[in-house]
């Protein structure tokens, strides 16, 4: 039997719903939430993802502006950039998109955003919140899966939850939003060896390692829930996720496939994250 698919296009659809709704109030209370977007260079992918975000934001009446500089952009030079925006009445949320070109250190840029318009969660303060389950604007992508397993019906107190990846904007925070509900989990990385034994006891794997189908049916336990957080391209230039889908098809109770997975839901909660701070403007 085949796996059961979750639907993040349809979960993620839903979930806007509930935030045009919200957009709607606020607008009847003169405010228009605004998502300013900062793109430095012309890296292709970066670019479909910042046109992505932007279509999704008009799509609910949201505000959202495109704040392009070029590859050559000194950090001074961005960092005033994101010191306008944190003065500016109209934006509520900022997005700096990484990577950002080398000579520009991430650290400093992110830090730099306020923490009240920080809606990617990326700032220290932000995850320092998180980590002690304060409450603050939880990073996109892990919160997107959170409410996936949410919608799905997929218990997590008690669960093997398994994570392949720790970066700080996928993996790490998300073993901290499975361990606050209650999972037990495990983080393997490019350090970890004997990859398949921990992956094995995953009762939810969470594959973010970032190679086209690197997590092939060695790697899952019958009936565990397949995350799949990756986007890649294949030989064939083809988008595809971190999981081979065709293997764990039929071994695992549940997969998220790529495109329609994970993707969709990291847009909605930037949109969630955006609201959210539009409202936290109007409660001050
Ligand atoms: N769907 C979405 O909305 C999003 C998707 N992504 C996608 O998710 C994937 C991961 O992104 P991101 O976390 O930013 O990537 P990073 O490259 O920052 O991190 C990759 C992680 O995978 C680990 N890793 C690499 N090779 C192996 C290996 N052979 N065995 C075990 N672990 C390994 C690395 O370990 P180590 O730390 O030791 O180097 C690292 O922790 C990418 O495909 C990215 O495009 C990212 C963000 C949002
Ligand atoms: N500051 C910052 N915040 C991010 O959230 C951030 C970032 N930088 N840098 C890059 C990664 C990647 N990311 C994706 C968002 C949506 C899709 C998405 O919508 N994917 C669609 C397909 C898109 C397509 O067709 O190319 C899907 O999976 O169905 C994918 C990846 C956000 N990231």
């Amino acid at each position: 039997m085949s796996s059961a698919i979750i639907n993040g296009k349809e979960i993620g659809q839903e979930i806007r719903n509930a935030v045009a709704e919200r957009v709607i109030r606020l607008k009847e209370r003169g405010l228009t939430p605004g998502l300013a977007v900062v793109l430095v260079g012309d890296n292709q992918a970066s670019a479909t993802y910042v046109r992505n975000k932007q279509k999704s934001c008009e799509a609910i009446g949201m505000f959202s502006e495109l704040i392009k500089l070029p590859e050559e952009t000194t950090q001074e030079e961005l960092l005033a950039q994101i010191q306008r925006l944190n003065q500016r009445e109209d934006i509520h949320g900022i997005l700096v998109q990484l990577p950002l070109p080398k000579h520009i250190d991430e650290d400093t840029v992110i830090a730099t955003i306020a923490v009240e318009k920080d809606v990617d969660g990326f700032s220290p303060v932000s995850v320092g919140k998180m980590m002690l389950g304060q409450e603050t604007f939880l990073p996109c992508t892990p919160f997107g899966v959170m409410k996936l397993l949410e919608y799905s019906g997929i218990e997590i107190a008690g669960k093997h939850a398994v994570i392949v990846g720790r970066s700080h904007i996928v993996g790490k925070p998300m073993g901290q939003l499975l361990l606050q509900k209650d999972a037990t989990v495990t983080y393997t990385h490019s350090k970890t060896p004997d990859l398949p034994s921990f992956t094995k006891q995953a009762d939810i794997l969470i594959a973010a390692v970032g190679r086209a189908n690197f997590i092939t049916k060695e790697h899952v336990k019958e009936g565990a829930v397949v995350i799949d957080v990756g986007i890649n391209r294949d030989d064939n230039n083809k988008l595809c996720g971190d999981v081979n889908f065709v293997e764990v098809d039929g071994i695992a109770s549940h997969i998220t496939p790529v495109p329609g997975g994970v993707g969709p839901m990291t847009i909605t909660m930037l949109l969630f994250n955006t609201v959210q701070a539009a409202e936290n403007k109007l409660a001050q």
